[in-house]
């Protein structure tokens, strides 16, 4: 309810004041403070001296700085929930206002070089509200894990005129003097804000790109400066951060929430004459007196709930509308300088803060848009630029010169601003006429509430007249008698009364005489009284006296014979004392007499006892010898078959042994055999080698010779034949035909010659082979043979072994039984002789 009638009613600008520390300059020249901060009071006192008299004036914000306070100081108490608000989807605004030279850039963007921050990407403490600005709104939405968008712009406003200082183009003098012609314009984006056509929006996806983007920012105002001869002091700085939130409806429809933070640091406050514009430069000095005077009348329009605001004004109100009575939050933080030097600024500062304190917001939170209307929204616009684009591309549009276009621009800007000030008018009008409307319905109210009450009491007037007519007749006729009688019992009244009073005057005097006379008595019956009790004491006292007396003597007596008495018994005690030391020697001698005795029977039971164990010990001895006895046959059986256990394996071994020395002989001579058959195989194939070879070369002996034969017959049949070749082609072919196949029979006789002397070597091998295997197979089964026998003898051996094995397992059984046995008689023996021994120590 209450917040409902605060978001009526407004919030107030929230203002900040900083004091910086005294420069180095100012503490060479020992500048004296003027300026005292009391952070806590969150009071700014300035001291002035006017006509020698010293006078403070003092100062309430809703926050102060000092001089000692820290950018983080400033930061975590005044800006982090200004971040907070814009994360939640609200437009806030922060603004520097100050003199130059109080620290609103440092304030702002502080002395932020990304290479000095700390390990871990830590902001440097130098570092102003933008950088930390940034920082906090990624850490927040990384840390929330949320889809979001955030993009930024940067712009400068100087002479009335805006650059953009994150536009991507070359920086040059032309360029720039060229850009100062064309300036971005600012238009009615259509939802009652304003925008900067043609304004570069970055979108960024980290802070360390925002950092990168305000470096590139600030280096461009600083060669624009340069460049330009521009002072930067004389400049408005407008950075903006936008962003974009999405959220997820219960329902599961997606939602963007939206939230912008305007960060201004505007020129300095001072006056025309101290800041040195002359000439050249008063146009200048105006357009940013013009800044920041429009915002001086807003600001008092606002204050003073001027029907006008003049925001149209300057291009600095236009763009800040919002901030200055609209739906944003807005911070304002004056900054000021100690030194006396500054007194005149720094007490203008104080004065325009002080006022901007009144100026009432209505802040709102920006609606949620759906996904999906938002991005209906950005077709819409896509399509409207590319229409543009067509036209553009295709000259379809409406041309129109440069000039005309300009001169129709500032016309239709003038007729906008006729139409927002006539707005403004009838608005401020129709506000009026309400109030009117209001004011007479209440006083129609009133008047006929008077009228009411008006006749109601004519009616009381008339009843009131006609009641007093009637007293007063009344009265007339009253009025002689009434005081005569009146008089007359007032007189007898007052006589009864002095009569009542003398009476009782007189009965108090009675009783004051009876009473004194009583206490008269009274005093002399107490004084007889008085007397004979004293009288009574006295003797008393002497009475006592006497009696004291006597029972002294008598104590004494008492204790003369008490004393007596205890010598006596003092004696008696020491009598009897030396009676009992001597009944106590004696008493002694008895007990040692009997401690003697004891011991003496004890030393006999001891020997008794000595002699018991000895006894006992001779019992176990000899029943240990008496089992000993058939333990060692025991023992001896088992040893007995145990060593003809021995013997038999031993026997056993050899036998396998043997027979293992037979086969292997056998074994040996197998191979022998299998060696000389192996080298008889060696020789058959070297003796086949050498036939082979030995065939080898008659067969190329042959066939050289029938080569050689075959060239001379060749030879001298080409010298028959040369003459009758034709005739003759036809018989020495068949000749040659002959010829060949004769050598060829010859060939093949001598290859069946060779085919035949190896197959004869090739039967013989095979009946060599045929031998050996046969003599192999005899071998193997004669092994086989001998292999079976050897394993049915160590069948029938192990079953003998197994046999003897269960012979001493029942023999090691029965030698543990008789072992147990005569372990528990040793035992009982041992504990009779316990009970024995104990029986007899007692
Ligand atoms: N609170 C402060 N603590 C330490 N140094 C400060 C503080 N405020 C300002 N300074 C120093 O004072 C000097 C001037 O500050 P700065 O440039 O921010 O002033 P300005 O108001 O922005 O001036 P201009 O209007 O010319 O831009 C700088 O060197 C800055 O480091």
């Amino acid at each position: 309810m209450s917040g409902r009638h605060e978001k009526e009613k407004g919030v107030n600008v929230q203002v900040l004041l900083r004091c910086r520390p005294f420069s180095e300059d100012e503490l060479r020249s020992n500048a004296p403070q003027v300026v005292t901060c009391n952070d806590y009071q969150r009071e700014v006192a300035v001291s002035q001296n006017i006509a020698g008299k010293h006078i403070d004036r003092v100062f309430t914000f809703d926050k102060v700085f000092g001089p000692s306070a820290q950018q983080k100081d400033l930061y975590e108490q005044a800006v982090v929930p200004i971040v907070n608000e814009v994360l939640e989807g609200f437009n806030c605004t922060i603004f520097a206002y100050g003199q130059t030279g109080t620290g609103k850039t440092y304030t702002m963007e502080g002395e932020c070089k990304r290479s000095k921050s700390g390990p871990n990407g830590e902001l440097p403490s130098e570092a102003g509200v933008i950088p930390r600005t940034v920082q906090q709104i990624f850490d927040t939405l990384e840390g929330q894990n949320a889809e979001y968008s955030v993009k930024v712009t940067f712009l400068e406003l100087y002479n009335e005129e805006i650059t953009d200082l994150l536009a991507p183009e070359e920086i040059s003098r032309i360029s720039l003097e060229e850009k100062q012609k064309k300036q971005l314009p600012l238009m009615e984006d259509g939802k009652g804000g304003v925008l900067v056509r043609g304004l570069e929006e970055e979108i960024v996806a980290s802070a360390s790109e925002i950092f990168t983007l305000l470096e590139r920012g600030s280096a461009k105002r600083r060669t624009a400066e340069t460049l330009l001869n521009k002072q930067s002091s004389r400049s408005h700085s407008l950075f903006s951060i936008t962003i974009h939130i999405k959220e997820a409806t219960p329902e599961g429809e997606e939602l963007i929430k939206c939230g912008k933070l305007n960060l201004v640091d505007l020129a300095g406050s001072e006056n025309i004459s101290r800041s040195g514009a002359r000439e050249g430069r008063a146009r200048e000095a105006g357009e940013i007196n013009k800044s920041l005077l429009t915002l001086g009348r807003v600001i008092n329009a606002l204050v003073e709930h001027l029907g006008h605001i003049p925001y149209r004004d300057s291009k600095l109100t236009r763009l800040l509308r919002d901030s200055l009575g609209g739906r944003t939050k807005t911070c304002i933080i004056a900054t000021v300088s100690p030194a006396v030097h500054c007194l005149e600024e720094t007490l203008s500062t104080l004065d325009y803060a002080h006022r901007a304190k009144n100026i009432k917001n209505k802040p709102e939170v920006n609606q949620k848009m759906m996904k999906t209307t938002l991005i209906k929204d950005l077709y819409g616009e896509i399509e409207r630029l590319k229409a543009e684009v067509y036209a553009t591309r295709e000259k379809n549009g409406v041309y129109i010169p440069k000039e005309r276009y300009y001169q129709e621009e500032s016309e239709r800007k003038a007729m906008a601003d006729q139409i927002e000030q006539m707005g403004v008018v009838i608005e401020t009008h129709q506000k009026q006429s309400e109030e009117w409307r209001d004011r007479y319905d209440a006083q129609v109210r009133q008047c006929s509430d008077l009228s009411s009450k008006l006749s109601t009491a004519e009616k009381n007037f008339n009843q009131t007249i006609k009641l007093l007519t009637c007293t007063e007749e009344e009265l007339k006729k009253c009025r002689y008698e009434n005081a005569l009688a009146h008089q007359a019992c007032v007189l007898r009244s007052d006589l009864e009364k002095a009569l009542q009073d003398n009476a009782s005057l007189f009965q108090k005097i009675g009783r004051e005489d009876k009473l004194s006379s009583d206490n008269r008595s009274v005093v002399n019956n107490f004084r007889g009284q008085l007397s004979q009790q004293i009288v009574s004491l006295c003797n008393m006292v002497s009475m006592s006296i006497s009696q004291q007396n006597e029972h002294l003597q008598r104590v004494q007596e008492l204790g003369h014979s008490f004393l007596d008495m205890h010598y006596k018994s003092v004696e008696e005690l020491k009598k009897k004392l030396s009676a009992s030391r001597a009944v106590y020697i004696s008493h002694i001698e008895a007990v040692q007499n009997v401690v003697h005795l004891h011991k003496a029977s004890s030393i006999a039971g001891l020997e008794e006892i000595s002699s018991m164990a000895s006894s006992s010990t001779q019992s176990i001895k000899d029943y240990l010898e008496s089992e000993a006895g058939p333990a060692a046959s025991i023992f001896d059986d088992l040893q007995n078959s145990l060593s003809t256990h021995q013997g038999e394996v031993a026997l056993f071994a050899r036998e396998m042994r043997q027979r293992f020395l037979v086969s292997s002989e056998k074994r040996k001579e197998v191979s022998e055999y299998m060696n000389g058959f192996l080298d008889k195989i060696l020789e058959q194939c070297k003796s086949l080698e050498n036939h082979a070879v030995q065939a080898d070369a008659i067969q190329m002996k042959n066939i050289c010779d029938f080569q050689e034969a075959y060239e001379e017959q060749s030879k001298t049949d080409a010298e028959k034949l040369v003459a009758d070749i034709n005739n003759l082609v036809s018989n020495h072919l068949q000749r040659q035909k002959e010829l060949v196949d004769a050598r060829l029979v010859d060939l093949r006789e001598t290859a069946t010659g060779n085919k035949a002397f190896l197959d004869g070597h090739v039967s013989s091998m095979e009946c060599v082979s045929t031998d050996a295997k046969r003599k192999w197979h005899e071998f193997s089964m004669q092994a086989e043979y001998n292999a079976k026998d050897v394993a049915d003898y160590s069948a029938a051996k192990h079953c003998r072994m197994e046999s003897l094995l269960q012979q001493c397992v029942s023999t090691a059984g029965s030698a543990f039984k008789h072992w147990q046995k005569t372990h528990d008689s040793v035992n009982k023996m041992g504990i009779s002789h316990v009970s024995e021994l104990v029986s007899l120590t007692r």
